[in-house]
């Protein structure tokens, strides 16, 4: 049994491709460019919808992988940063195992840049102003929403949102909604970065930076460059 419907999709993958010459010591500063070519690229040619969606695999007690999509909120010489809840499954995985992997991948460019490292929790005053600066309705829907716990049915999430609304009516200020219990996010600390970029016949571009040293990502001594095969 088995269908090949998915088998006949193919396109040859024709980017801008990546050499070394182009390539710093340290990945930081081609890491915000890709991240900038991206934003750029869906204002000009609307085809990077959400460039900032990033896949995040976690490791939950037993081992078992789980991965998700967030919005990477920050990126500096530590690494990139995204907002959540520490008590939902992610977060109760990354408090088992601070092992964390992330992805982005822009199709329409033939990009993509993974890292991996372990996770830390933000800060309470950076979450307090990513917090701040949500629009009030996300606010009041992150009151309204236990992440990752069951709930009875759509209605019961739009009741819960009622009375968090009626609770914390939106006055036009940043600080009519308090954060809420659990809400925070995390830094994943790279300790490796690879950028992958599509080339035709499926001999891609892979380079990778690896941690030998300690530093930021922006520190040429703390990296070793190696180009994989495809
Ligand atoms: C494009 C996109 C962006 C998302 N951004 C976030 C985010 O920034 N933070 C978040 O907690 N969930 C975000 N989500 C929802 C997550 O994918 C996921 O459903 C949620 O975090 C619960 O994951 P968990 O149960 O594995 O903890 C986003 C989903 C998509 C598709």
């Amino acid at each position: 049994m088995g269908s090949d419907r998915y088998r006949r999709l193919r396109a040859d993958y024709d980017g801008e491709g990546l050499d070394e010459a182009r390539c710093p010591d340290a990945p930081l500063t081609l890491v915000q460019e890709w991240l900038d070519d991206a934003v750029r690229r869906q204002a000009e040619r609307g085809d990077a919808p959400e460039p900032m969606a990033m896949s995040v695999a976690t490791v939950d007690e037993d081992g078992l992988p789980d991965v998700r999509t967030v919005l990477l909120r920050s990126l500096d010489e530590v690494g990139p940063g995204f907002f959540t809840s520490t008590l939902s499954a992610k977060g109760l995985q990354l408090r088992a195992n601070p092992g964390v992997a992330a992805a982005l991948t822009w199709p329409a460019m033939f990009r993509a840049v993974r890292f991996r490292g372990y996770a830390e929790q933000q800060a309470a005053d950076e979450v307090a102003a990513y917090f701040r600066s949500r629009p009030w309705g996300a606010r009041i829907g992150a009151h309204a929403s236990a992440q990752s716990r069951p709930v009875p049915d759509r209605a019961a999430l739009e009741t819960a949102y009622q009375e968090m609304a009626r609770r914390y009516p939106d006055t036009g200020s940043p600080d009519d909604v308090p954060v809420p219990e659990g809400w925070g996010g995390y830094r994943l600390v790279a300790d490796r970065v690879e950028l992958w970029a599509g080339r035709p016949s499926r001999l891609h571009d892979r380079i990778v930076w690896e941690r030998v040293a300690p530093g930021g990502l922006d520190d040429a001594a703390a990296w070793r460059r190696t180009r994989l095969a495809p």
